[in-house]
């Protein structure tokens, strides 16, 4: 739902680097691309349409090198021999040659529109399979991989994936058709011509394959860069300011100049090794040519064969060198189609998380039917639309967890957040707060214990159920490309059952999320208002603007369940003061995790839970620990020296009093 940004760059861990790698061989060439046919698979009766058509085009073309040799024997024959020029006759071949030119051109044009509509349709398909695929991948692929190689098998791999299903299922085998055809009829006007012809099949095939062979590795590692590269200008773009505040664009165009040159290079080296293929089997077509056209001369002279017969071998010898051509070249294409295909095989066989197959509880799993009634009746909240009644009760019950199993994060940690209560998490950095929330979302499966809300295991509800009862706002804001006003309403869109009817109750939520968001004031200050545009990276608002906006989103979804983690960091205490008040009135309506370093804001919660080194060490309110004098009441008091400010005695707690956030 509205935000689940994690504050946290990706630390690749062994676990996770271990889930990345959904297979232990890359897939075979031959299975990505009947892998890939079988993923496009056209439907049958366009296949065979186009299948029909091209082989029409196909074999048209072939019979016109015929009608061609009859035309000329029909004129030499009239020119030189007792008879007169039979004109009917020469008429009607040039008829039946014009009509064959026609059809082919119709056969070819519709063909060619046909298959390119027909594979345009089912790419679309295919990208959209993988980027739904990418929303339902485990959370530790995605941080384990680059985002460059991502974003490469989103794009690139899978267009040009595509780009050998037409030479598959038209070119290759329409040449194929036509070598043998073409070989035939030699044989038939001519074995030793035909013979002859047939010299360079062989040998453009040994060609394609030596150089297919050298431009493999060079295609691969053009792939392989052109990902790290895609990632690295990513990076760059989205980390400018640091890189110039650093005055790092030496290091950064460093690593730019040895990928750009890394690119250059296989890229040249791929062209030089596939781009000597077609010269090399021209030459070796235009030498069998020049043999053919000696030889047969000497057969016309001798009065052996016809001059028509030597015109049509000729011809056709030239249709067969062209087939060759289209054959060899369609090798190196192969190869490199194999490759994207790998990839693109790679996200959409990478296994899901639980969720998506059977739950870990086995079968006491409830029907999607169950869940929705559930979140009606407000078990398991009603972010969309506000109909729950009673917020939820999260309980997390003795959770371990570890990213990498060498290094435990969470151990044993217990605590339970009451119906439309506020919990807030403090703790040292590193301590685990963060990874709560993210359990807490379903996005990974806990080692050992549960996360029940209002009872019901998290596993058992089902990652959707579960994270649609959730709001989250993180220390790192995410705006999209939009307007302040799309990004808000991003948090209540109309009731997915019944949009048209609920576009006002939309309406209505965004209107209360901005009075009480206290975001007016701000609005009122940009220039467009609520339509002013945000960019990607919401440069044109500041951090603590951002962070407002976040918040208000968030509201205006009314959760159940509210993750606030640093929520308010970047906001001035005034700012900060006024989204508590906001966040206060919603508590009636929610259940609120709170993370953050200002005990102050802690103070105020309902409940203080101390985490420290994955472990809880102390549960309580803002005046039971100040009482306990533990670590916490420690922490308050060093507070106190270093910031000057009391966090409040324990008789002033904020537990009753104040508001939270
Ligand atoms: N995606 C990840 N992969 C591997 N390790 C991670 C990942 N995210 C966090 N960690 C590690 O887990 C531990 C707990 O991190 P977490 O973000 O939960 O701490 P935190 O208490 O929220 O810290 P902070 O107060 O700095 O935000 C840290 O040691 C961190 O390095």
């Amino acid at each position: 739902m509205p935000e689940s940004t994690t504050s946290r760059p990706a630390t690749p861990t062994h676990q996770s680097a271990a889930a990345a790698k959904p297979r232990e061989t890359a897939p075979s060439r031959e299975g990505s691309l009947v892998w890939l046919l079988r993923q496009i698979a056209l439907p049958r009766r366009r296949r065979f349409t186009v299948t029909a058509l091209a082989t029409l085009g196909v074999c048209g073309s072939i019979v016109t090198p015929l009608i061609y040799g009859a035309i000329t024997n029909v004129i030499v024959d009239g020119a030189s021999g007792p008879e007169p020029m039979p004109w009917s006759r020469l008429w009607t071949l040039v008829g039946v040659q014009a009509t064959l030119f026609v059809a082919i051109f119709v056969c070819n044009l519709s063909q060619g529109l046909l298959l390119t509509s027909a594979i345009a349709r089912a790419v679309y398909g295919l990208r959209a399979r993988v980027e739904a695929k990418i929303h339902r991948l485990p959370l530790r692929v995605l941080e384990s991989g680059s985002r460059g190689e991502l974003m490469s098998k989103i794009t690139a791999h899978t267009d040009n994936a595509t780009t050998v299903v037409g030479p598959i299922l038209v070119s290759a085998p329409t040449s194929v058709l036509t070598v043998v055809v073409v070989t035939v009829l030699l044989f038939v006007v001519s074995p030793l011509l035909a013979a002859i012809a047939l010299i360079a099949a062989p040998v453009s095939a040994v060609l394609a394959v030596l150089v297919a062979r050298r431009a493999r590795p060079h295609l691969v590692t053009q792939w392989t860069t052109t990902a790290v590269l895609t990632g690295h200008i990513e990076e760059e773009l989205s980390a400018r300011r640091m890189v110039s505040a650093y005055g790092a664009e030496s290091i950064t165009g460093r690593r730019f100049d040895e990928l750009n040159d890394r690119l250059f290079g296989s890229v040249r080296s791929a062209q030089w090794a596939s781009g000597t293929l077609a010269p090399l089997v021209t030459a070796v077509n235009s030498a069998v040519f020049v043999t053919l056209a000696v030889v047969g001369g000497i057969q016309v002279i001798h009065g052996d064969l016809s001059l028509g017969a030597a015109q049509a071998v000729i011809l056709l010898s030239q249709q067969l060198s062209s087939g060759m051509r289209e054959l060899a070249a369609f090798y190196p294409r192969i190869q490199s189609g194999s490759v994207s295909a790998g990839k693109v095989r790679e996200v959409l066989e990478t296994p899901e998380d639980d969720d998506h197959g059977t739950s870990m509880n086995g079968g006491d799993r409830p029907e999607a039917a169950d869940i929705q009634a559930m979140a009606i009746d407000g078990a398991v909240g009603g972010v969309q639309t506000g109909r729950h009644h009673r917020p939820p009760e999260i309980d997390f019950d003795a959770v371990d967890f570890a990213y990498d199993p060498e290094t435990p994060v969470l151990r044993g940690v217990s605590f339970t957040i009451g119906s439309g209560s506020t919990t807030a998490i403090v703790g040292s950095t590193g301590s685990g707060k963060t990874t709560l929330t993210r359990l807490l979302q379903a996005f990974y499966p806990t080692d050992g214990g549960r996360i029940r809300i209002d009872g019901t295991d998290i596993r058992t509800l089902g990652r959707d159920a579960t994270r649609s009862a959730m709001a989250v706002v993180t220390q790192e804001p995410w705006l999209f490309t939009g307007t302040v006003r799309e990004n808000i309403a991003y948090g209540a869109p109309p009731d997915a059952a019944e949009p048209a009817a609920d576009v006002t109750g939309a309406d209505a939520r965004l209107e209360r999320a901005l009075v009480d968001g206290h975001v007016g004031q701000i609005i009122a200050a940009l220039p467009d208002g609520l339509d002013t545009a945000v960019g990607h990276d919401a440069d044109n608002l500041s951090a603590g603007e951002r962070q407002l906006i976040t918040v208000t989103r968030a509201m205006a979804a009314e959760p159940s369940i509210l993750i606030l983690d640093e929520a308010t960091s970047a906001a001035d205490p005034r700012t900060e003061l006024l989204i508590q008040q906001a966040l206060h009135r919603l508590r009636s309506r929610t259940t609120t995790l709170l993370i953050t370093h200002r005990l102050a804001t802690a103070a105020r919660a309902d409940q203080i839970v101390v985490l420290e080194d994955g472990q809880v060490v102390e549960v309580g309110t803002h005046a039971d620990l100040l009482a306990a004098d533990g670590l916490y009441a420690r922490r308050c008091r060093a507070d106190v020296v270093t910031d000057g400010a009391a966090v409040g005695s324990a008789s002033g707690s904020g537990a009753a009093s104040g508001p939270t956030g």
